[in-house]
């Protein structure tokens, strides 16, 4: 059966990048997923150290949407293995939701963000559901871990 979340407090909440659950990563301490993912729109400014120490997810991704400041250039070519390296982070960082995660066993995780057509499935549900799959490869991650 297909598990569907997006809002922290509902059910799988653990998946959105939104949930407290930081990590260390490059030399700094990450609030959330969305703050790391965020700030590396802008790596290496000022910018991007004010995303990290944005009070709210939710504010860190108000920042990071911003075109006030200029986005990197190779962005579009690299957003997904920076989600794919906060991902890993955050799940290898908390045990809990590591568990969480491998306890769903081989069903398809979908970020029902109703805005969302990349990350999320959109209202529809047609969108690419990028943040889905990549929770699905982390997920595989943590098993071969697991055995080597
Ligand atoms: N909570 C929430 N609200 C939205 O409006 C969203 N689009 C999402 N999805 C998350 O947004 C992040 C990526 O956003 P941008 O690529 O910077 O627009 C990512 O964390 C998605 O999971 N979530």
């Amino acid at each position: 059966m297909t598990i569907y979340f997006y809002a922290v407090s509902a059910e799988f909440g653990c998946f959105s990048n939104f949930s407290a659950h930081g990590f260390k990563l490059d030399g700094h301490y990450w609030p959330t997923s969305e703050h790391y993912f965020q700030a590396q729109k802008f790596t290496g400014t000022d910018y991007a150290t004010t995303i990290r120490l944005a009070k709210s997810p939710a504010i860190a991704a108000r920042l990071g949407r911003s075109r006030k400041q200029p986005l990197r250039r190779d962005w579009e070519a690299i957003k997904d293995a920076v989600m794919r390296r906060a991902l890993l982070a955050k799940f290898r960082s908390h045990a809990e939701i590591r568990a969480i995660l491998l306890a769903t066993d081989d069903q398809p995780l979908v970020e029902n963000a109703p805005n969302d057509y990349y990350w999320g499935c959109g209202i529809d549900g047609s969108g690419k559901n990028m943040l889905g799959q990549l929770l699905v490869e982390i997920r595989q991650t943590l098993r071969d871990e697991d055995v080597a």
